[in-house]
């Protein structure tokens, strides 16, 4: 299928005009499992300090794209590369480095239910990091929590934490390693919209702050609005249009224009 790419004049923003290094290439990345060819041909590159956002309805290849960038699965053709280097010729060390430069979000905020806020920050640092001096984890510890606003609830448990909390301490758990690269796998999916307003403005705010690359793949316009650089629409294992909120809003393309049809 041949790509529609909407543009504006505005598309040219800061971000693509000053940062044209890419830090994740895919060219032609096709993946079948059995007869089911689920990529067909996947394209997309991801620059520094961008936020993608990925649409796409349910079943077309979405987390399949984001468990081939992190190594968990390997694509049948095409390339795909991380700061340059092929992820499926990786080993185990390397892949172990790669997920230390990217950070993942997952739906349910993946924390420890048998830890408190502060042990499940410290799992990264200690486990990963391998870090030994308690007050230089700490000190991450309450930077990161800080950064997602949520200091106040290092001693709790998350069972005592609001959806959109547990987000937050997911989050910061997710940057506490200082990742270059963030995947958000549907990260306000189940949160009331005035939360997940919140979670989209903090995305955002950590793109700012700590210079992150991320692809963000949500349902979630409001997200997309406030979060998304640069929206990709997948459909069917390819991408079919790409372009910013307002240009893809003005596409006649129809499955396109589904998922903007409650937005006025
Ligand atoms: N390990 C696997 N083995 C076999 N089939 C798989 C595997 N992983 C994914 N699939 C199939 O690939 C297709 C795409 O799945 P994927 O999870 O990427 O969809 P998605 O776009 O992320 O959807 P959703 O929005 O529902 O999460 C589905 O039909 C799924 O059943």
């Amino acid at each position: 299928m041949e790509m529609e790419i909407v543009r504006t004049n505005n598309d040219q923003s800061e971000t693509a005009k000053n940062k044209n290094e890419v830090v994740i290439s895919i060219k032609g990345l096709k993946k079948s499992f059995g007869e089911k060819d689920v990529l067909k041909d996947i394209n997309l590159e991801l620059k520094r300090g961008e936020n993608i956002v990925v649409l796409g309805r349910s079943g077309t290849g979405k987390s399949v794209t984001i468990q081939c960038i992190v190594g968990l699965l390997k694509q049948d053709a095409g390339s795909l590369t991380v700061f340059g280097d092929e992820v499926a010729d990786m080993d185990d060390k390397q892949l172990k480095e790669l997920r230390i430069k990217i950070g993942f979000l997952f739906q349910s905020g993946a924390l420890y239910d048998s830890m408190t806020v502060r042990e499940n920050l410290e799992f990264p640092l200690t486990r990963v990091l391998k870090l030994t001096d308690q007050a230089e984890i700490d000190k991450r510890v309450e930077e990161a929590l800080d950064g997602v606003g949520l200091l106040e609830a290092i001693d709790k448990m998350p069972s005592d934490l609001s959806g959109g909390m547990r987000k937050r301490a997911g989050l910061a758990r997710t940057i506490i390693v200082n990742p270059e690269i963030i995947l958000y796998d549907e990260p306000t999916t189940g949160l009331d919209p005035i939360t997940s307003r919140e979670i989209s403005d903090l995305i955002l705010s950590i793109q700012k702050k700590y210079k992150t690359s991320s692809i963000i793949i949500t349902h979630d316009m409001e997200c997309a609005r406030i979060a998304a650089d640069r929206m990709m629409i997948m459909d069917n294992g390819e991408f079919i249009a790409e372009g910013t909120f307002e240009s893809l809003h003005k596409s006649n393309n129809k499955i396109v224009a589904s998922f903007f049809k409650d937005i006025l």
